[in-house]
């Protein structure tokens, strides 16, 4: 059942961000309206400020709805202002918080979320964080079951631990010896993980060998929150479904030197029944087809001597490191003041901070370039340019 909208909200068609004790004490900081439907954002969020719940207005139906929220939300701050981008986005700027947690997208009308909203039947919201540049691309390993992805992400783990963060997968097999929960995998029950995608919290997932595997959300944004890249080990049906998703990453497919050899190895690491090797190697067989010829993936890789491929996979992944630009220094430190005024022209959004705020004699303003975002929900919203001017 809907409730009535309040009186302010109603009739207006364009962004409007409010700041009065009325709406306070409604809990909503701002309400942005696209099309026929209003998106109001707010909340309290105890003695921590203001929390960025969403409810949704429709003026057709004169109802609020709950939408359900996916990706992490914003922690409460001493409030936000709301701006309409683009494409279904609002850009929620959060004030007097850490640079962290300052900049965000919510995505209310995205491939990502009409997609969503077809699944479930329901009003869908998804937030973004947003990154300034472009952030490190995540990298899909596919290949063979036991042609060695895990070796090779194992070493490049290794050797730069602090560049490249690996997605834990959920999946239903059993564990093998010495593999931990949370580490090699969330090992999950079947009746829950399916639960799981049915609430959308997976980026991708597939049967592989008998056994469900995905990618959650949760996973590849846990890498990206500190800022590492992330590296996806996963199976041909899984990198097609990245590929047809927002997430934008390298692909890589991993092969044996020959078929035998990848017999070789299977039987070797000693880890599957007789069974599981018979049905790895007949799935191997179309996996093989489909990577090589598929035009899925953008580099393939012979693991023949491990050394050489390594060398390889190192020179490949240096080659489309897109991190070198680095996020402009003075964003880093950013903290969006509570008295600020913001207007917008074109791709340009400007922030006329109030004097002595930035701890400087005038007043300064900030601005905001969104004209190359990309990526977004379900994964982060990169490619955001930020300049500071003395006005
Ligand atoms: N270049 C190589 N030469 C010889 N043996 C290798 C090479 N690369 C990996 N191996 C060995 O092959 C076996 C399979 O490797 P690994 O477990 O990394 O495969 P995988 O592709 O991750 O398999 P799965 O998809 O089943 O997880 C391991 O015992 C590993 O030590
Ligand atoms: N589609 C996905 N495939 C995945 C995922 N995690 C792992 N895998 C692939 O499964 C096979 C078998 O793995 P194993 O650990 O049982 O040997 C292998 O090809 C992996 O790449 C996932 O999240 N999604």
């Amino acid at each position: 059942m809907g409730e009535e909208a309040p009186e302010y909200l109603l009739g207006k068609s364009e962004i409007f961000t409010i700041f009065g004790h009325d709406q306070q004490q409604q809990g909503y900081q701002t309400a942005t309206a696209i099309g026929t439907k209003i998106y109001a954002v707010g909340g309290s969020g105890g003695a921590s400020g203001f929390s960025t719940e969403v409810k949704v207005f429709d003026k057709l139906t004169d109802t609020w709805a709950d939408p359900v929220v996916f990706g992490t939300k914003p922690v409460s701050s001493k409030g936000h202002s709301a701006i309409l981008l683009e494409n279904g986005r609002i850009l929620i700027l959060q004030r007097e918080s850490s640079p962290d947690n300052s900049i965000w997208i919510l995505e209310v009308d995205t491939p990502f979320v009409r997609q969503k909203k077809k699944l479930l039947g329901r009003e869908v919201v998804t937030w973004s964080k947003c990154l300034l540049g472009n952030g490190p691309k995540p990298v899909v390993i596919s290949g063979p079951s036991g042609v060695g992805k895990g070796t090779l992400i194992l070493k490049l783990m290794k050797e730069c631990p602090s560049a490249f963060g690996f997605s834990v997968s959920h999946t239903t097999r059993a564990p093998r010896e010495k593999e931990e929960n949370g580490i090699h995998y969330h090992f999950t029950e079947r009746s829950r993980m399916e639960k799981d995608i049915r609430d959308g919290k997976f980026l991708e997932f597939a049967l592989v060998h008998g056994n469900l595997y995905g990618t959650s959300i949760e996973a590849v944004e846990a890498v990206s929150d500190v800022g590492k890249r992330c590296i996806l080990d996963i199976d041909v049906q899984g990198a097609r479904s990245v590929r047809a998703s927002s997430l934008e990453a390298t692909f890589i497919f991993v092969c044996p030197p020959s078929f035998e050899e990848l017999e070789k190895r299977l039987r070797a690491r000693g880890t599957e029944s007789e069974e599981q090797i018979q049905k790895r190697l007949r799935n191997a067989k179309t996996e093989l087809e489909h990577g090589k010829s598929s035009g899925l993936f953008d580099h393939i890789l012979v693991n023949d001597d491990l050394d050489s491929c390594y060398r390889k996979l190192k020179e490949l992944l240096a080659l489309d490191d897109n991190t070198n630009i680095s996020p402009q220094s003075f964003m880093q430190n950013f903290i969006l003041p509570i008295s600020h005024s913001i207007s917008k022209l074109g791709n340009k959004i400007m922030i006329q901070c109030g004097s002595n705020e930035l701890g400087g004699s005038s007043p300064r303003m900030v601005v905001l370039d969104v004209s190359s975002l990309k990526g977004g929900a379900p994964s982060r919203t990169r490619g955001l340019s930020v300049y500071a001017t003395e006005s």
